[in-house]
């Protein structure tokens, strides 16, 4: 327990990363849970004090509200992503506005931290927002990151910002309301870790299965983002976005009651 408040006292900088199975359902944008999502981010804002970026996932289930294409064919979930980030953003923009709350894009590919000038001119621009109090609001410029789409994720996008924006703390708000000893999905007596220190290669290994059509991640880019950012000293906490009474509990009342936080030993 101490070890957490030690973690909570030092969070000033916070990426909030939202997946996809959270902002979608039956092929519509799931408008009450980004709205949810919007008010915790602009009370941690204003009651906190605390700067915030957002990463959003969501760009092709977004598209796929609009347009009906085949998603085997990747560039046409770069089209359905290029139809639905627009319209992630309308909403994200009309929500932040009744806090006054101005909000900026951000698309950004994984290869952009291998330039030190790509990162460095990122890094000037999010200095700027955030000391401005804008929100950014991150996704992986989808018709460019061809290999992103296939085999990338925006949890270790996640990763990376947190540690190329000077992050204090990543929050995952998933599908699953934290990380278990095994698949909660499968078996029934899988148990939630609250506090993960070490991941094994062995979990890092493991395939992908994402619970939604037009997620990429599943467990495993959980595991390797927390992995990234663990070798860094940067927390990770995990949590459900779909009821973010685990979260708020977290991050506003700082109290650990759910939900895993991956931190270095
Ligand atoms: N050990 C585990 N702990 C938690 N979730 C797991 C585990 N193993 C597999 N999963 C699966 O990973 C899913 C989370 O990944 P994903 O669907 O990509 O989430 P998101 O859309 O939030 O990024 C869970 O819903 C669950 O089906
Ligand atoms: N850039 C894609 C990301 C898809 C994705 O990574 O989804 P998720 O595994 O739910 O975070 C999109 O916005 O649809």
């Amino acid at each position: 327990m101490i070890e957490d408040s030690e973690v909570l006292l030092e969070k000033k900088r916070i990426v909030i990363k939202v997946g996809t199975a959270v902002l979608t359902q039956n092929n519509e944008l799931a408008l009450e849970r980004l709205s949810n999502l919007v008010d915790l981010i602009s009370k941690l804002k204003n009651e906190k004090k605390y700067e915030l970026i957002l990463v959003s996932s969501g760009a092709v289930g977004a598209g796929n509200t609009k347009l009906q294409l085949d998603k085997t064919q990747i560039a046409n979930r770069q089209a359905l992503a290029a139809i639905g980030q627009p319209l992630l953003m309308k909403h994200y923009k009309k929500r932040f506005h009744d806090y006054d709350i101005n909000c900026a894009q951000m698309l950004l590919i994984e290869n952009d931290f291998d330039s030190r000038k790509r990162t460095k001119n990122a890094q000037k621009v999010m200095e700027i927002l955030l000391s401005n109090n804008v929100i950014p609001i991150i996704n992986e410029n989808d018709v460019i990151a061809n290999d992103e789409l296939l085999f990338g994720d925006n949890d270790q996008l996640a990763a990376h910002v947190a540690y190329y924006f000077n992050a204090d703390l990543l929050v995952i708000l998933s599908d699953i309301d934290g990380y278990y000893d095994k698949n909660p999905r499968e078996y029934e007596d899988a148990k939630m870790q609250k506090i993960v220190t070490n991941i094994e290669e062995s979990q890092l290994q493991m395939v992908h299965t994402p619970n939604s059509e037009f997620a990429t991640g599943g467990i495993v880019t959980k595991l390797k983002a927390a992995n990234f950012l663990i070798n860094r000293n940067i927390p990770m906490f995990m949590s459900s976005g779909f009821d973010l009474t685990n979260a708020y509990d977290f991050l506003l009342n700082d109290n650990h009651i759910s939900g895993t936080l991956f931190k270095s030993e």
